[in-house]
């Protein structure tokens, strides 16, 4: 869905932050993110992992651990109405956010499985909840669970009803997840890492699946995964995540074209590409992601970057750059492409 940018966003999450209790102590897991979800569009979150990508996808539905708080920001969701919800000033367990999850605000995630009961049939599964959020009759809402399955790709639909999970294959339950996510009609899915355990061509199925309903229902998608050649197929924008911040964000082409953050080029520098030659090696972010308890003085960056200048990088908290129309970006040294080492991608 690459084009002009929508408007007014589905949703405009501002300066969120998100702590989680643990036996260690408080972990901010998002530290102050800012980003729009278009209407329409798909924005892609990526970063390495414990980076607060899926903590982010799921503070959207006001879904987080029991230990978890939204500690400041605010998500305001664009409601049919015309009138914004902050999610954030929900109660997690009222009536006014179960509303809006599933029927207005879906996910599905990596493991189908932990989405599915085991105990119960695809049918049993599917027909309550489109019964409940689309207040169907029981005939009108087999129908409409049997177009579902039908339109995710599976084979005899109205058969497979009556079929558990533990009866299909990887893609196709994650198929069976996208049908119950979808069947309610909602205006935002979020995608955690949809098709991180399934097999290359599986996974591009899965993705066309997506861009096709996407293009179908005008649907918007926060797709969120840790792999850039996923992030090329399917962003329309993209939110590079680094210790719960955002680092940088862009359309698509400004991120891959011209990356401005020196993580953002590292994660790049990492992803195979075709032509480059048998045998030439990959190059790995140096170092590991510090643990959430150890934020580095200066930027969270600097112990891992190639371009970090001591005494600089080290010091000062780079907070967020504007460089024409490329805004949020956490690096020092953004508005100087040659001091981060040319060419990214190339
Ligand atoms: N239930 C939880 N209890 C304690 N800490 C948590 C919990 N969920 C997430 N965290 C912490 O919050 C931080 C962000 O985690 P999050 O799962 O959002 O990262 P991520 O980028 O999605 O990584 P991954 O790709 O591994 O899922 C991490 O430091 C993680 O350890």
């Amino acid at each position: 869905m690459r084009g002009a940018a929508a408007p007014s966003p589905l949703v405009a999450v501002s300066d969120l932050k998100v702590q989680i209790g643990t036996d260690d102590g408080l972990v901010r897991a998002v530290d102050g993110v800012t980003f729009d979800v278009p209407r329409g569009r798909t924005l892609c979150i990526v970063g390495e992992s414990g980076s607060g990508k899926s903590v982010t996808g799921r503070a959207l539905m006001n879904l987080l651990p029991p230990s978890g708080r939204i500690a400041a920001g605010s998500i305001l969701y664009a409601g049919r109405d015309g009138q914004a919800v902050d999610v954030t000033r929900l109660d997690p367990r009222g009536r006014q956010i179960r509303s809006l999850r599933g029927k207005e605000i879906s996910l599905i995630s990596q493991e189908p499985m932990a989405a599915l009961s085991p105990v119960h049939t695809i049918g049993q599964q599917l027909v309550p909840v489109i019964r409940r959020h689309l207040n169907l009759s029981k005939k009108a809402a087999q129908a409409r669970a049997v177009e579902m399955l039908g339109r995710v790709g599976i084979p005899r639909p109205a058969e497979r009803l009556n079929n558990y999970p533990f009866e299909f294959s990887g893609g196709m339950r994650q198929r069976v997840c996208i049908a119950l996510a979808l069947s309610c009609r909602p205006r935002l899915l979020i995608a955690d890492e949809p098709t991180t355990a399934l097999d290359v061509t599986t996974q591009a199925n899965i993705i066309d699946l997506l861009q096709e309903l996407q293009r179908e229902d005008g649907l918007s998608i926060l797709f969120i995964t840790h792999d850039l050649g996923v992030v090329a197929e399917i962003a329309d924008d993209v939110a590079v995540m680094y210790l719960g911040r955002i680092v940088e964000r862009g359309t698509v082409d400004e991120i891959f074209a011209d990356p401005r953050h020196p993580y953002t080029r590292a994660l790049l520098k990492s992803v195979p590409r075709l032509g480059s030659g048998r045998g030439s090696r990959l190059a790995a972010i140096r170092g590991m992601v510090p643990s959430p308890f150890e934020r580095p003085q200066g930027c969270d960056f600097h112990p891992r970057c190639e371009a970090a200048i001591k005494g600089v990088c080290d010091t000062i908290d780079p907070g967020t750059i504007t460089i024409g129309p490329r805004r949020g970006v956490r690096c020092i040294l953004a508005r100087e492409p040659a001091a981060l080492g040319g060419a990214a991608h190339g």
